[in-house]
């Protein structure tokens, strides 16, 4: 596997090593030794979820308060995402700034993310199968999130507003000024 870092610290871009043949291919999706030795940190994931998208679905920008932050583990399993992380952490340099990447299920390329990142995506496909594993349980009541469209974001999602389509929960999602962040 390649890891390369990307421009929010902490994060990082993780190229699995894929085997095709004659059947089809074969990838080590999670390799705890290996991940742990090139990331240079212990990792602990204790919950791993799979989320089903159609197309123009988007989920997020979603984080979990603390003391109950999750670091994940991100990737497609089937069709494509634009995958996007703010940097939410109050002493960090990139505090606001955001980064995307184009996640499939072709090029099974991951994201590791710490806790202090808030997290969303938008499918790009129908029957998108979006993993992740997460080093903290899901706890409703620390559930946060940040509007996908905060003006001081400036995120552009590459796709027609008009036909975004969004839960109810995150429509009403706070901007960051709202929060007092
Ligand atoms: C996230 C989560 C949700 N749920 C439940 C709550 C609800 O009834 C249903 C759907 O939840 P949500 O609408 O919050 O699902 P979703 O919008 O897919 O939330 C996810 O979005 C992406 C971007 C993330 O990064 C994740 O951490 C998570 O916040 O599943 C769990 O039981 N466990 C979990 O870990």
């Amino acid at each position: 596997m390649q890891i390369e870092e990307i421009p929010l610290k902490g994060c990082y871009l993780i190229t699995p090593e894929i085997h095709k043949d004659h059947r089809g291919l074969f990838f080590e999706a999670f390799n705890q030794r290996e991940l742990e030795e090139k990331l240079g940190i212990p990792l602990e994931f204790v919950q791993d979820n799979h989320s089903v998208s159609a197309k123009g679905v988007l989920r997020g920008l979603h984080y979990q308060a603390s003391p109950y932050g999750q670091s994940k583990l991100v990737r497609v399993a089937k069709g494509e995402v634009l995958d996007v992380m703010v940097d939410l952490r109050p002493d960090s340099l990139t505090f606001g700034k955001h980064f995307k990447i184009r996640l499939s299920g072709i090029n099974g390329k991951m994201i590791y993310m710490p806790k202090g990142i808030a997290h969303g995506f938008i499918a790009l496909q129908d029957d998108t199968h979006f993993l992740y594993k997460c080093g903290e349980y899901y706890n409703k009541g620390a559930e946060r999130g940040v509007i996908f469209s905060d003006p001081s974001l400036n995120i552009d999602w590459e796709y027609p507003r008009e036909e975004i389509l969004l839960s109810e929960k995150d429509l009403e999602l706070p901007t960051l000024k709202e929060l007092g962040k």
